[in-house]
């Protein structure tokens, strides 16, 4: 198997290579050059398969010879051994038409963990008998840093710095990144948003030199890893539901198009789905971007679910690759015109292309509480805002078949937002205790490439 960036001037490299890099060396994104594919057999099949079952099935075909089986098993077993539901990824039914994925039963109630516990893993993996000593770069609106820091914490041969929006995430999700009090673990506050944070982290892979001094990696979803190990719950939970007879509606909401793009990878490796509902909060350029073609970033709004707080999604551009004919001097031209501009716009029929799998919509604040209300008084189900602003479209659009919800987040890293819709406030399940209890450590850094790179270089193993 191998993989090609989006902007088609970087080397192609195998499994190994692009889970130790981060942004391809052109500024692209790495895909595999060709998807596999499972017939409608082989989905078939997977009924009854247990989540480690499912994805070795559905990991295996993109790891060539990186990994051998047993290795692959080893691997997903250690990483899903720890998640506190049996299921893995339990799905919830609501209605007689609506689920809940719930993806939250991992360390750090997030569904990051799903990908970067797998992660952590493959890094140990794939560094095993070398002297390479990776320097793990994130930027972070709250789970994804809780997530990789839990997931690479006290391992040998990396260290990671993680970028944080200082004051823009919940107290959970803060705690859960600054308690940590593992050497390898560098927690930065930047004096900005996650946008600013993301750009930095984008920049110093892309600056030869101090990429050059560094093995530079990622855990954000630019890691083609992050995407692979998500794309196993579509499958896991459309076969619960009845795949590949039965065509399954995802509604996931939406900031870095991460979870999304694997519900359209899914696709690609031939599982029949409905809709794929992109759903947003009120910073909603990818909304506009597959409503009406205008990809054109504007201020940030901060909201009740910082984790989707973001303007500039990084992997819209593995979408906007298929939607320029996998042609990537065509994209790498588009990306520098939007680099340069903060606007690009899709064609009638690049929308059109996109619009045989997504479905936007934008829920503004009203829209969200009125999910969690619904969820909670309704049906008895506490939610994170994130998930009501994917439920919220669950409940409003005119799909045909079931709908799945990806509950992205437990309650209890929002309790604020959560109690303010419902007046329940959630508690910490018994696996968190003693956060609160614990010192913090982080520092703050200015919202500045030079300061944060300076910072990076004092404390990191070089090359
Ligand atoms: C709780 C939660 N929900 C949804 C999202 C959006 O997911 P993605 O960035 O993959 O679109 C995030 C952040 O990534 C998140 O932390
Ligand atoms: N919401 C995310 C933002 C980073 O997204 P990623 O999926 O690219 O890591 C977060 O929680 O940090």
């Amino acid at each position: 198997m191998h993989y090609q960036s989006t902007r088609g001037a970087a080397p192609v490299l195998d499994f190994r290579g692009v889970t130790l890099t981060g942004l391809a060396s052109d500024g692209g994104l790495y895909l595999p050059r060709k998807w596999p594919r499972l017939s409608a057999g082989n989905i078939a099949d997977m009924r009854g398969l247990s989540y480690v079952e499912t994805a070795e099935r559905v990991i295996a075909p993109f790891v060539g010879d990186c990994l051998s089986a047993d290795e692959l098993r080893g691997l997903l077993r250690v990483a899903y051994g720890g998640f506190g539901h049996a299921a893995v990824t339990p799905l919830v039914q609501l209605d007689h038409r609506q689920w809940l994925l719930e993806l939250f039963h991992g360390p750090t109630l997030a569904f990051k963990d799903v990908a970067l516990q797998l992660l952590g893993g493959l890094f140990e993996r794939f560094l095993a008998g070398t002297t390479q000593h990776l320097t793990i770069v994130g930027a972070t609106s709250g789970d994804t840093g809780s997530a990789a820091i839990q997931a690479v914490a006290g391992r040998a041969g990396m260290d990671i710095f993680m970028l944080h929006p200082k004051g823009r995430v919940s107290e959970v999700q803060r705690r859960q990144m600054t308690t940590i009090q593992a050497a390898n673990v560098h927690n930065i506050a930047v004096e900005g948003d996650f946008d600013d944070c993301q750009r930095h982290v984008k920049a110093m892979f892309n600056d030869a030199a101090f990429n050059g001094r560094f093995t530079l990696s990622a855990v954000n979803s630019i890691n083609w890893a992050r995407l692979l190990a998500q794309i196993v719950y579509y499958f896991h939970a459309a076969v619960r539901l009845g795949a590949p007879d039965v065509r399954v509606n995802f509604a996931v909401p939406t900031g870095n198009f991460g979870d999304v793009f694997a519900g359209y990878a899914a696709a690609k490796m031939g599982l029949p789905l409905g809709r794929l509902v992109v759903a947003t909060n009120v910073n909603d350029i990818l909304a506009r971007a597959l409503a009406s073609g205008d990809y054109s970033s504007g201020r940030l709004v901060p909201t009740a679910t910082p984790s989707m707080d973001i303007q500039v999604s990084s992997n819209f551009e593995r979408l906007l690759f298929d939607l320029h004919g996998q042609d990537g001097a065509a994209l790498a031209a588009a990306m520098a015109g939007f680099e340069a501009t903060r606007r690009l716009t899709l064609s009638a029929e690049q929308q059109a292309v996109a619009a045989v799998h997504f479905t936007p919509f934008r829920a503004d604040a009203d829209a969200m509480t009125a999910a969690m209300q619904w969820a909670a008084q309704e049906v008895g189900q506490v939610i994170d805002p994130h998930t009501a602003v994917g439920l919220a479209a669950a409940r409003t659009l005119p799909l045909d078949g079931p709908v799945v919800t990806l509950a992205t987040a437990h309650p209890a890293k929002f309790p604020d937002a959560v109690e303010r819709a419902t007046g329940h406030r959630p508690g910490l399940p018994a696996r968190c205790a003693g956060l609160f209890d614990r010192v913090e450590r982080y520092e703050t850094v200015a919202n500045d490439q030079a300061a944060l790179q300076a910072f990076i270089a004092a404390r990191a193993v070089a090359a």
